[in-house]
């Protein structure tokens, strides 16, 4: 069964606290937050107020997804605004590996996310270093893209390096999922689901949730 991460950005911004209870009451198991520059992606989102405020309303899982440039800056504001798990992007750090050390010295778990122009072999020598992969199958920036195919081949190798290196890492696919193609994306060898307009366009979130989770 694959661990369910609903996208807040699809979230109800005027009612983000109802929001929140239904994850809370729900089968989700991390509330997925995506914190966006207007620099390493065309658009903004929402930043450190926003997710004290969430950390404060549920004991689930903070799952915090930076796309931003220089996210060294910010690691510690991450920590302290209460992130259980800080993603930064490949693409976007010069030292990744300072920057993961630096995200599990303030005891975090540290996610790499990567584009999907980007190969996953690039990963290989932080790989024993990290908990998590945060795969994007769509271009990340915007929720409710479709479902980038070739993401379906990429966990499949991403899978392979893992296994073979004998890790346990979760592999996360971000963008597009939907009730039609999680199987396969679980099939494939990913854990964690993220979702945000699968669940929070649908006439019941909550059902949706569990079904993302059965079908898998
Ligand atoms: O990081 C991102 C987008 O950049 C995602 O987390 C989206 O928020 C997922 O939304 P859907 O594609 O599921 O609607
Ligand atoms: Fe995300």
């Amino acid at each position: 069964m694959p661990l369910i991460a609903p996208s807040l950005l699809s979230a109800n911004f005027l009612r983000l606290e109802d929001d929140c209870r239904m994850l809370n009451d729900s089968a989700a198991d991390w509330f997925h937050l995506d914190v966006m520059d207007g620099r390493f992606v065309p658009n903004l989102s929402f930043g450190l107020p926003v997710i004290e405020h969430i950390r404060k309303a549920t004991k689930k899982v903070c799952d915090v997804h930076l796309m931003i440039l220089e996210p060294e800056r910010y690691t510690e504001a991450f920590a302290k605004a209460g992130a259980d798990i800080l993603t930064v992007h490949l693409e976007a750090c010069t030292h990744l590996h300072r920057n993961i050390q630096q995200i599990k010295s303030l005891g975090m778990k540290a996610g790499v996310a990567v584009n999907p122009h980007t190969r996953v072999e690039l990963l290989q020598d932080v790989l024993e270093d990290i908990d998590l992969v945060c795969l994007m199958s769509v271009n990340p920036g915007f929720g409710g893209q479709a479902f980038i195919p070739r993401t379906l081949e990429k966990i499949r190798t991403l899978r392979r390096m893992i296994d073979e290196a004998g890790l346990n890492i979760h592999i996360e696919i971000d963008g597009g999922v939907t009730l039609e193609n999680a199987p396969a994306i679980v099939a494939a060898g990913a854990d964690v689901l993220v979702a945000g307009n699968t669940v929070f366009r649908a006439a019941d979130p909550t059902a949706t949730i569990q079904a993302l989770k059965n079908l898998g």
